[in-house]
């Protein structure tokens, strides 16, 4: 169950469970494991995500959480399955599995800085088209691409250098080249790591937007942020899927609280993440 307000929602929000029905898009995820020279970073890891569906990412430190995401998008070897919507894409190559729409951030914003925010997008959004339609593009903002300016709240600095935004802002001028470039499956990596309260908020409002219609993974330790924003959650711990549920059902788990900072540190943990 989600902790939204029941007056910030709207029917748009993600939703716990997301929109599972006919022509929902999906990511599902069995039995992955990476190795690293002989170390089981990620083992066995199930995870069904649905359109619709804010997903958060938790557990301790090298938990191995980036490297699912590593997996899923072809950075590192692993076994197992990754089906996205019908089509496998364990094995494929980086750039085949962006182009099927697997967008990904990493824990460092990776913008061309010296670029506006509109070539940002534009470069994103051209990643995926053939040279003949890049000649054939009218000059001017296409709607697209204004469309997604809007969404991250970036319209009034589109002429601006990508080199001078804050650090929220380059963040979601990151998440807005996934959106031009047709990612319907995000995976972020600490999206709101190094970012102010007003940012966060921003962030996680961005974050309710995009995610009613997309796949959206978050992988975070700000618990605050994910108690806030999050419609389901799953918890890794020494590279095993450990608990998964609402955010209620997941801060309740006695295996949670004993694993994710260990059993002296449980009752702290609890409070920390709102429990009873
Ligand atoms: N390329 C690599 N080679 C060897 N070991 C690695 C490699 N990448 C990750 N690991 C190890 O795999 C484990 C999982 O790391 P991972 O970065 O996925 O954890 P995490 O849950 O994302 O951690 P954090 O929250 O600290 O970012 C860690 O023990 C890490 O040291």
């Amino acid at each position: 169950m989600s902790t939204h307000t029941p007056s910030t929602r709207t029917e748009r929000d993600p939703l716990f469970g997301g929109n599972a029905g006919m022509g929902s898009e999906y990511l599902e995820v069995r039995g992955l494991s990476v190795t690293f020279d002989g170390f089981k970073a990620v083992q066995d890891v199930d995870l069904t995500l649905l359109q619709g569906d804010l997903r958060f990412l938790i557990g301790p430190n090298g938990a191995g959480k980036t490297t699912v995401i590593d997996a899923i998008t072809g950075l590192v070897p692993a076994t197992g399955k990754v089906n996205k919507s019908g089509t496998q894409l364990l094995g494929r190559k980086t750039h085949q599995i962006a182009r099927s729409g697997v967008g990904r951030t990493f824990q460092t914003a990776s913008v061309f800085e010296e670029l506006t925010v509109l070539q940002n997008l534009d470069i994103a959004a051209g990643a995926g088209r053939s040279p003949w339609t890049m000649l054939r593009r009218r000059p001017g903002v296409e709607p697209r691409i204004a469309e997604v300016l809007d969404t991250i709240g970036l319209a009034s600095l589109a002429e601006v250098r990508a080199g001078i935004l804050a650090h929220g802002q380059k963040q979601w001028l990151e998440i807005g080249m996934l959106l031009v470039g047709n990612a319907d499956v995000l995976l972020l990596d600490e999206p709101v790591a190094g970012m102010s309260k007003e940012e966060r908020e921003q962030t996680g409002q961005l974050l309710r937007r995009i995610g009613a219609e997309r796949t959206v993974v978050v992988v975070e330790h700000d618990m605050d942020f994910m108690r806030q924003f999050a419609t389901s959650v799953t918890v890794l711990a020494r590279g095993r899927v450990i608990a998964e549920g609402s955010v209620a059902e997941v801060q309740a788990d006695p295996r949670v609280q004993e694993v994710y900072l260990g059993t002296t540190a449980a009752a702290e943990y609890t409070a920390e993440i709102g429990g009873a």
